[in-house]
């Protein structure tokens, strides 16, 4: 029996239409969402994801802004960006596109982001609010995959949840999200020995490594649901996760595509919190 597919395309299609409505509600009210997207340098693959969250926020109505800069962009000029964001009131949310340039300290540009502004749910307040179960924004990857859970019903209460991956964008916050829903999680990283018995346990696997092929059929316990953070090139150049898809898709009970999967909800849960954001405000 092969896995049924969870379409983040369709699921997707579905949160919009409800992000679209309260969309419009705010800006009849005149507080019309916006989200500020800054990309500094010229990375391509970066340039298609900023172009198409800046393209999600004028299907759903909100008000965008994409702010580019040159690679030798300095730190102290971009945290004066983000200060004037800060205080922008048009802006209900600030994104600044990773990876940065090496010359500039990551953790120090997302701590400058307002906290209540910070839509990607990476501030280090934000990331204590979640892990002390009263999050304010919940990081858009994980919160998608949540997402896809519940639209598979699925009993997450109880179940064994195994996250493969531990950074603090993915892995460590999704492992929060499941075990606030009643999960046993286990977070595996790059040093895991026989990730295989581990991940053979899980009734659901989040696989969020950047290794193509990493999981592979043997190593899926039947009936699993498998979340597919991945987004990697196979040989012929085109999109693939880090789940051997055609394989783990004949013993998975449910699976997530790449392309089409958790990269179409990341950009969703995007326009969820900046609708709440500006709703908060
Ligand atoms: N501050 C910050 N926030 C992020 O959320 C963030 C980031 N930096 N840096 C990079 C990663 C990556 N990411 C993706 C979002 C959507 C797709 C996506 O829509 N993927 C499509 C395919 C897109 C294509 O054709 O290349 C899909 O899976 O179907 C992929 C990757 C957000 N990220």
């Amino acid at each position: 029996m092969t896995a049924q597919i969870i379409s983040g395309t369709e699921l997707s299609q579905q949160i919009r239409a409800d992000v679209t409505k309260r969309a419009a509600a705010l800006t009849a009210q005149g507080k019309q969402p916006g989200l500020a997207v800054i990309l500094v340098g010229d990375n391509p693959a970066s340039q298609v994801y900023v172009r198409n969250k800046v393209k999600a926020c004028q299907d759903c109505g909100f008000h965008s802004v994409l702010e580019k800069y040159e690679a030798d962009l300095s730190e102290a000029d971009l945290l004066a960006h983000i200060d004037r964001l800060n205080n922008d009131p048009k802006i209900d949310g600030i994104l600044v596109q990773l990876p940065l340039p090496a010359h500039i300290n990551a953790n120090k540009v997302i701590e400058a982001i307002a906290a209540e502004k910070d839509v990607d749910g990476f501030h280090i307040s934000n990331a204590g609010l979640l892990m002390t179960g009263q999050p304010l924004f919940r990081p858009c990857t994980p919160y998608g995959v949540m997402k896809m859970l519940e639209s598979i019903d699925y009993p997450v209460r109880g179940a064994n949840a195994v996250v493969v991956g531990a950074s603090n964008i993915v892995g460590k916050p999704q492992a929060m999200l499941l075990l606030q829903a009643g999960a046993t999680v286990t977070i595996c990283n790059s040093k895991t020995r026989d990730l295989g018995a581990h991940t053979r346990n899980a009734d659901i696997l989040v696989v969020a490594t950047g290794k193509r092929n990493i999981v592979t059929a043997d190593m899926v316990k039947p009936g699993a649901v498998v979340l597919d953070v991945g987004m990697n090139r196979d040989d012929e150049g085109k999109l693939c996760g880090d789940v051997d898809y055609a394989n783990v898709k004949e013993v998975a009970g449910h699976i997530t595509p790449v392309p089409g999967g958790v990269g179409p909800m990341t950009i969703t849960m995007l326009l969820v919190n900046t609708i709440e954001a500006a709703e908060r405000k």
